[in-house]
């Protein structure tokens, strides 16, 4: 949970420090911890370290204003790399040029023209007409002008081998709707007690492979390395991105995206300063509140009580937040963060023409104090599996996916469908047992000290799964179980064509061969066999671009 407080980002650390000390003189008594409610700390906090100098430095420390001088610089990096025929990095490039660059500037025309050429040599003639017209609209030299009018036309009469882009395909629809879960089969449920809190229980025997939720995300954001090839509103990914107005940090895939984000959170998004743009969690939390906050975007009122919905606020703002395990330093660093959020939003007019009472400025507070909480504990990393260069996609969060728990021996397993969300299970699973993923550690993986000590750090309990309570050996020094036959398996490597036949003959194969193998848990086998259906399902989910 406090990753996003520790190695990552020492700069955030380091600023928070020195804002601790110099507030100290007012928290010796440990006040922090004395509060009822904890979410109370953010308004004692922010009272105390407004007027403070490095609050104030750390509030003007935007750097985000377009500079057509850094957009050229940019665009000469890309140059270098479209000389060496690295198209994408050029690309990248161009696009984080055209980000920089001042709203109808012979810089933004420039960039785009640059940008077009990539296109056309990665077959994209679609997106490079388009930018081309883009670079025509504005203030594109007439000495260039010839070349780029001649690769119009030549992109105008190949424009029937463009190539298509097919990366996420469409999630499976729910078959047999869980009357109680909006986004659920009917053949699971919520159960809460003091030991695992909220989880998900089997109110049937189900079979590997099956479905059990298909989620929407409620608030996603992109991460650092997918930034300039994937749109930050809808996740989709996009070779030829259009820039937010304001700042160099949006961009996206349609003048829709564009605008839903700008009139929904990102105008006030756009004014935060950088050092809540450092972590993509941290700029989850801000999002999330200004999502949470937008009435149009309320449900609850539609919805009964005992109905689990996913696009609802009201369920997001229920999840695990661990507060009252929070000591007083970690209790200041979200405080401070909060405070940080709260004071640029407090800045806006328009912001504060709508929540402007006493009330509703101490609930901002609070809200800002929960969203950053749920923002650490709950998100899920989209990782691009098949992609071009990057493994890392975005951070979302789910309010149903959320309240899967950890085993190191997980029976089910999430894939991504771009924002959207799969859970399959991916051991056969009992009525009454409880359906588990793995946040990101298994037993095969890592020791079983190592799982104990992340687990009880980042999400504070003490994993007692079967391969931590029988302490199983890991991956290599596992038995190898009953034989099966590995000739059939393709490794279902990135490089590989999607083949939907071929996928299907090997999930059914695997289907089969793991009920013959489950008995000899834990095997090498076994886990092979799970492998296998997992990658099935993941090339199923997202297929590989190439550029
Ligand atoms: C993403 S939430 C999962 C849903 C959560 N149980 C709830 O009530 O909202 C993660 C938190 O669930 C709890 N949790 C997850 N797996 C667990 C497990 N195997 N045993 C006990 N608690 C677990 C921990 O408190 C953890 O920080």
């Amino acid at each position: 949970m406090w990753g996003m407080f520790k190695e990552r980002h020492l700069k955030i650390v380091a600023k928070c420090c020195i804002l601790y000390q110099e507030a100290e003189l007012y928290f010796k008594e440990d006040e922090l911890k004395k509060l009822a409610d904890p979410s109370d700390c953010v308004n004692l906090v922010y009272n105390h370290i407004y007027k403070l100098t490095t609050f104030k430095d750390i509030i003007a420390d935007t750097q985000d204003r377009k500079s057509n001088i850094t957009s050229d610089i940019i665009r000469i990096e890309g140059n270098d790399y479209f000389l060496r025929d690295n198209y994408l990095n050029a690309l990248e490039k161009y696009t984080k040029s055209i980000a920089s660059a001042e709203n109808g500037s012979s810089y933004l025309a420039l960039a785009y023209a640059n940008r077009s050429a990539c296109l056309f040599k990665g077959k994209y003639y679609k997106e490079c007409l388009q930018d081309i017209n883009r670079a025509l609209s504005l203030d594109y030299p007439e000495k260039l002008k010839p070349k780029l009018l001649k690769r119009k036309m030549d992109a105008e009469s190949q424009k029937h081998m463009q190539k298509q882009v097919r990366f996420y395909s469409k999630p499976p629809v729910i078959r047999s709707k869980n009357p109680f879960i909006s986004c659920a089969e009917d053949s699971i449920e919520i159960q809460y007690n003091k030991k695992y809190g909220r989880h998900i229980i089997a109110t049937r025997d189900i079979n590997i492979g099956e479905v059990l939720s298909v989620e929407n995300s409620f608030c996603h954001v992109v991460c650092a390395d997918s930034k300039y090839i994937h749109c930050h509103e809808c996740l989709e990914l996009c070779f030829n991105m259009i820039p937010c107005e304001n700042c160099t940090r949006a961009l996206y895939c349609s003048e829709d995206c564009r605008s839903n984000a700008f009139k929904g959170y990102h105008k006030y998004e756009c004014q935060f300063p950088k050092i809540l743009f450092l972590d993509p969690k941290m700029m989850m939390f801000i999002k999330l509140t200004l999502i949470g906050m937008d009435d149009s975007k309320k449900t609850e009122a539609e919805s009964p009580d005992n109905i689990h919905r996913s696009d609802s606020f009201k369920e997001i703002i229920k999840l695990e937040t661990h507060d009252k395990e929070c000591d007083s330093l970690k209790l200041f660093m979200v405080a401070t963060m909060a405070s940080i959020a709260y004071h640029v939003l407090k800045e806006n007019q328009e912001f504060v023409s709508k929540y402007d009472t006493d009330e509703d400025d101490l609930n901002l507070k609070k809200l800002l104090f929960k969203t950053l909480l749920i923002s650490s504990i709950n998100p899920f990393l989209i990782q691009n599996f098949f992609n071009i260069n990057s493994k890392e996609l975005g951070n979302a969060l789910y309010a149903f996916t959320s309240l899967y728990n950890h085993s190191c021996v997980a029976n089910a397993q999430y894939f991504h469908h771009g924002s959207s969300i799969v859970t399959r299970v991916t051991a056969s699973i009992k009525k009454g047992e409880q359906i588990t993923i793995s946040y990101g550690l298994t037993f095969d993986n890592q020791s079983r000290a190592y799982r104990q000590k992340i687990l009880k750090e980042l999400y504070l309990f003490e994993c007692d799964c079967k391969a931590c309570t029988n302490n199983w050996p890991t991956g290599d020094n596992l038995p190898f179980g009953k034989e099966i036959p590995l000739s059939f398996i393709l490794n279902l490597e990135p490089s590989q064509e999607y083949n939907e036949e071929l996928d299907q003959f090997i999930l059914n194969k695997c289907k089969r061969l793991y009920y013959q193998l489950k008995n000899y848990e834990p095997c090498q086998n076994l886990l092979i066999l799970q492998y296998n259906i997992a990658q099935v399902y993941r090339h199923e989910a997202c297929s590989e671009v190439k550029f």
